[in-house]
């Protein structure tokens, strides 16, 4: 049972080494105020001074003491001896060397200026005047910084011991010195915080032998003012006056039991207090909570063990020697790769994310709703004004007078609406291959992250492919847009063609002369005049094409255009005006009609003015009113660019898509595996390729260290269970 002290030392070597705090190592934290006598108590254990000594704060980095007891032999005494872990190889006999390599060690960390460390001092005393005991003396407590003290001392000191003591395997030594107050001690307040109930706090009044005469400590000692349950030991240390008179301590022990046995307080608990008492408890408080511990700690190593080689397994084998298992390993690599992106873009990745749209379905959302929905937008008739329609209508009928509504001017006109559909188009390529990009940033099994070399030259390769695919892909599609273009096809089946146009219009204005009758005999009945000075209409600017003067224009010939049964030589607008003086038949009663030289009546536009206006090199004024004629003519217009650019967005809605999925979806998603291949599996790159992360490395490295100390404390542990 006396063994498992020395257990837990070499517990505490093996941790060291990686200076790990993740198992909670059972051990006893002394703590308590400046000069309360922490260093007097534990040098009293060891029964050597070896501990700085000085004003103000000299304890300033916590000193983590293992005391190893050492039997003489038979023959020969054994050796007492220092050694620390900073200083591994060199043994400290003499114990004021001792001191002294703590305080230069504490100087080297925690600098000159009376400030605290938190990094400790392992030191470790062999001695047969020891029991195995590991105690972490802590800097004391202190409230008013002294000279160039940080100004938070206390609450830097306070903090350290909190981490200490926090820790539910420590036990905490409690020191105070019994001529103050109990109340006001500092250590007891602190461990009061963290253990509550008292269960692993061991009270130490010091300084007994200073209480004032006729005051005693009995009360405390005997557990009756302070529960705890470990309980309360007096000691009594050397004075300063011992101290620098160089008092040995082989007396100063004799003197402490000599106080005890005669004190007239103490005399009946006289075998319960001093410092060899106090020595033996803590042994036995620490064994007993070593042995209380192990299987926990035990348990808790084990878990670690298998999470370190869980994290072990995750950065993968680094031992990869033979080149054709390097050649094996980049192929497997390229291959998840490829199989990632092909699996993205058919949405048969396992791990799908259901939070948002990825990989294909994007590429639908795109077609769909990004690109369908671009498209729908477009007006067909955007960015046609009247004037435009009217200056088609009148540059296509060159200097001779416009008689009917030309098909150039249709033909004019409706080529730049076609246009329109060329950007969306476009757009929807490159959103297309901008998913594709994103897809494949996302492809890779995690360990891909191992090479990050690997990982980024994989996505250059799959990069340079999309780049390739998307000039051909976006040239194609510019090419569908000029391709209906390049021919403006009335007689297609579905185009309203001009006998449609019409009759559209007929209906439309009927419908208008039909409210204009009911709106003017509402308004005569009302006494109110809708006409103007010159008897024009104030409503109704489209001036209803009667159907009569449409049933005197067809004649005999029917209006409405049979589909592929019209001649294509014949212009399908002449099909409607006729030619030459048949077009004067269709002109409404009331239309100015143009003049035999082909200008327009004075009453209906300002010549001079218009001769103004196309000096300054502009068209048509917006103010111009429209001839009925003109006004007709453009609805007409409008009507046939309206039908024939819903043909055309339909045919390019159905297109596009599939143009991108031809040439730049499917093509680098069957091209993608060979062209990786292709490029990276050369073994001449395998090296250069497989070049780890080196953050990844170090990190196994640290990774296997943890693993090999948790094995062999496990070890350690099954040799002592
Ligand atoms: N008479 C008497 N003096 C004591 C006793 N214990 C400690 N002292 C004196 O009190 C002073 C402080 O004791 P230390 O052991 O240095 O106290 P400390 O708590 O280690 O001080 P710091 O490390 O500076 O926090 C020293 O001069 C000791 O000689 C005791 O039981 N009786």
């Amino acid at each position: 049972m006396n063994d498992l002290i020395p257990i837990v030392n070499k517990l505490q070597d093996v941790f060291n080494t990686i200076g790990s705090d993740t198992v909670d190592l059972p051990q006893i934290i002394v703590v308590g105020s400046q000069s309360s006598g922490k260093s007097s108590v534990l040098e009293n254990i060891v029964q050597r001074d070896f501990l700085p000594r000085g004003n103000g704060i000299v304890t300033r980095r916590p000193l983590v003491l293992q005391l190893v007891n050492v039997h003489d032999s038979e023959d020969e005494k054994a050796e007492e001896f220092g050694e620390f872990l900073h200083a591994a190889n060199r043994k400290f006999v003499d114990f004021s060397e001792i001191r002294r390599e703590i305080e230069n060690e504490t100087a080297r960390v925690a600098g000159q200026n009376k400030g605290i460390s938190r990094s400790p001092i392992h030191l470790k005393i062999y001695s047969p005047n020891v029991l195995n005991l590991t105690l972490v003396d802590l800097p004391g407590l202190t409230k008013i910084p002294v000279g160039d003290q940080p100004t938070d001392i206390e609450k830097q000191t306070r903090s350290l011991i909190l981490d200490y003591i926090t820790k539910p395997n420590s036990i905490i030594l409690a020191v105070s010195p019994a001529n103050v107050d109990l109340v006001n001690s500092e250590s007891l307040k602190l461990a009061k915080q963290v253990d509550p109930e008292g269960k692993r706090t061991i009270g130490v009044l010091t300084k007994l032998d200073l209480m004032d005469a006729g005051t005693n400590a009995l009360e405390i000692l005997t557990g009756r003012v302070l529960p705890l349950k470990l309980g309360f030991i007096g000691v009594v240390n050397r004075s300063q006056q011992d101290i620098v008179g160089n008092k040995p301590m082989s007396e100063a022990l004799k003197a402490e039991t000599d106080f005890f046995r005669h004190h007239l307080a103490y005399r009946s608990i006289a075998s319960r207090c001093g410092t060899p008492f106090l020595a033996k408890t803590l042994n036995n408080i620490l064994m007993n909570h070593i042995r209380e511990r192990l299987p926990d700690m035990k348990a808790r190593i084990n878990s670690l063990i298998s999470q370190t080689q869980q994290e072990l397994l995750s950065y993968g084998d680094p031992t990869l020697d033979g080149k054709s298992s390097r050649g094996a390993l980049i192929l497997r690599l390229l291959t998840k790769f490829s199989n990632d992106f092909i699996s993205s873009i058919d949405g048969t990745m396992i791990d799908i994310s259901t939070k948002e749209l990825c990989g294909g379905a994007r590429i639908y959302y795109i077609f769909n709703n990004v690109y369908g929905a671009a498209l729908e937008s477009i007006s067909p008739c955007s960015n046609l004004s009247v004037q435009d329609i009217r200056t088609a209508i009148r540059n296509s009928t060159g200097p001779r007078p416009s008689l009917f509504v030309p098909e150039i001017a249709f033909d004019l006109l409706v080529k730049p609406q076609i246009r329109l559909l060329e950007s969306p188009s476009l757009r929807c390529v490159e959103l297309v291959y901008e998913e594709l990009m994103k897809i494949c940033h996302n492809c890779g099994s995690q360990e891909l992250g191992r090479y990050p070399r690997l990982h980024a030259k994989l996505l250059e390769v799959v990069s340079d492919l999309l780049r390739e695919r998307l000039t051909p892909t976006s040239t194609y599609v510019e090419s569908l847009i000029s391709i209906q273009r390049a021919y403006i096809n009335t007689n297609h089946p579905d185009f309203i063609g001009g006998g449609g146009a019409i009759s559209d219009l007929v209906k439309k204005n009927e419908k208008k002369r039909k409210e204009y009758e009911k709106l003017k005999k509402t308004n005569v009945n009302a006494g109110n005049s809708l006409h103007h000075a010159n008897g024009s209409l104030t409503d109704g600017q489209d001036h209803p094409l009667s159907s009569e003067s449409l049933k005197e224009s067809s004649g005999s010939r029917d209006l409405s255009i049979p589909n592929g049964g019209n001649n294509s030589r014949d212009s399908f607008l002449t099909y409607f005006f006729g030619s030459g003086s048949k077009a004067d038949r269709i002109v409404l009663p009331d239309q100015p009609a143009p003049t035999r030289n082909g200008s327009f009546s004075k009453s209906a536009i300002d010549i001079g003015e218009l001769e103004r206006k196309l000096d300054n090199g502009a068209i048509i004024d917006e103010a111009v009113h429209l001839t009925e004629r003109e006004e007709m003519e453009t609805q007409l217009i409008r009507s046939l660019i309206t039908s024939y650019f819903n043909i055309i967005r339909k045919s390019i809605q159905d297109l596009v898509p599939k143009a991108v999925m031809h040439l730049l979806v499917n093509h680098s998603r069957e091209s993608v595996q060979n062209r990786l291949v292709e490029e990276l599996y050369k073994e001449e790159l395998f090296t250069e390729l497989l070049q780890e992360d080196e953050n990844l490395a170090s990190e196994r490295q640290k990774c296997k260290t943890m693993l090999e100390v948790y094995r062999k404390a496990f070890e350690i542990m099954n040799e002592a269970m």
